[in-house]
């Protein structure tokens, strides 16, 4: 066999694993019979009050899983049925087709007839701990960060959509949490995102980086701002950048997309824009940032090497630090210290 050959039956293998994997989880979002089965074998991961069930192993936080014959092991210690199960929500599955859930012991759900479980109780007999997503996504593998943050994402809409805007009736969950039903009326609830354009503005050869007051102190990050309804990316990304800097761009590309769990989930598309060489003036919006800056290459670059806030106060050499790794604010920095040469898209 050829190297070719062997290469295209490798990747039509891993194309039949990915389509296989796809078409199992469709099937389990609308099936609400094969999605119960599914629990039987799958795996758990648990949040109480929103905050994942982790444990530390040196650097790191592990997300443990649980199956579901533990988790009824687990209520019956506890005195509680099993009907909270039912408030669990589908977050993927693994290549083998093992599906995977997460599940709130600490949210009061009008599914649940239990009171919320004893945190507590459940960290020791879980030998884990609850701990804000804010403080441990950025010690979670890639993997384990993209899955708690769906399951939180999911978990935080079922519990502030329990009630019917219209009927105000209460809504049902189907199995698999992709949606909710008012049973008077019949109306489906899907689970919202609401779209965020960051974009990193150049006027080819510095970058611009604000801070916002709530940013950790010393934090600088690329521009950002929610669609407003009825525009385009490209008119949020123009209206932001004059409302908070004021300045007008000239042209501007798409990068990338990233789910963001803070504050309360978020889909940001990333761009990169310019601003023709010449208008660069700033005239910051104080509402909104707390500064605003152009930045040359090589300072961001020396930032980025060394991007630990701890490191920095070490050596008191760079002001400035910017996101982690894992923000797709940090790939934008990174994509235009890397190719300050790329050729910008007509906006
Ligand atoms: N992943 C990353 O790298 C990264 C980097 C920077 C910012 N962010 C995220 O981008 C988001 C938006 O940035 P921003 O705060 O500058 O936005 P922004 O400039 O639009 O300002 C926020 C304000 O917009 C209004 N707003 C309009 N629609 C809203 C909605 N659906 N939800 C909440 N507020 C809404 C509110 O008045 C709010 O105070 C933040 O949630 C932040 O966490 C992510
Ligand atoms: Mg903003």
């Amino acid at each position: 066999m050829s190297l070719r050959h062997g290469v295209q039956q490798e990747n039509a293998f891993l194309k039949n694993v990915f389509q296989s994997r796809r078409m199992y989880l469709c099937e389990l979002k609308e099936d609400d019979d094969a999605c119960k089965k599914a629990q039987q074998t799958g795996a758990f991961y648990l949040f109480h009050n929103l905050a994942p069930l982790l444990q530390k192993s040196e650097h790191q936080y592990l997300a443990p899983q649980h199956s579901l014959l533990e988790l009824e092991r687990l209520l019956s210690k506890f005195g509680q049925d099993s009907q909270i199960l039912e408030d669990s929500v589908l977050i993927g599955c693994s290549e083998e087709q093992e599906a995977w859930f997460a599940l709130d012991l600490g949210l009061n759900s009008s599914s649940s007839i239990n009171a919320s479980l004893q945190k507590a109780e459940i960290e020791t007999a879980l030998q884990g701990s609850f701990i804000k997503l804010t403080k441990a996504l950025f010690e979670l593998n890639v993997k384990d960060a993209s899955l708690l943050s769906t399951a939180q994402a999911l978990l935080r809409w079922h519990d502030a959509h329990q009630f019917c805007s219209r009927s105000g009736q209460p809504t049902k969950k189907n199995v698999s949490g992709s949606k909710r039903v008012c049973p008077s009326n019949n109306i489906i609830y899907y689970p919202q995102v609401a779209p965020v354009v960051i974009t990193l503005v150049s006027d080819g050869t510095r970058c611009l980086l604000v801070r916002q007051s709530s940013f950790p102190k010393g934090m600088y990050s690329a521009l950002a701002g929610f669609c407003d309804i009825g525009e385009s990316l490209e008119e949020t990304v123009r209206r932001e950048i004059a409302e908070e800097v004021g300045l007008e761009v000239d042209r501007l590309h798409y990068s990338a997309s990233q789910h963001w769990p803070f504050p309360n989930s978020t889909l940001m598309i990333a761009c990169h824009a310019t601003v023709k060489p010449g208008q660069t003036e700033l005239q910051v919006n104080l509402r909104e940032l707390e500064a605003a800056a152009w930045f040359s290459r090589d300072e961001v670059a020396t930032v980025l090497r060394r991007n630990n806030p701890s490191n920095q106060q070490q050596s008191g050499a760079v002001p400035f630090w910017l996101p982690p790794k894992l923000a797709i604010a940090h790939q934008l920095i990174k994509e235009w210290v890397e190719k300050p040469t790329c050729s910008p898209l007509p906006a």
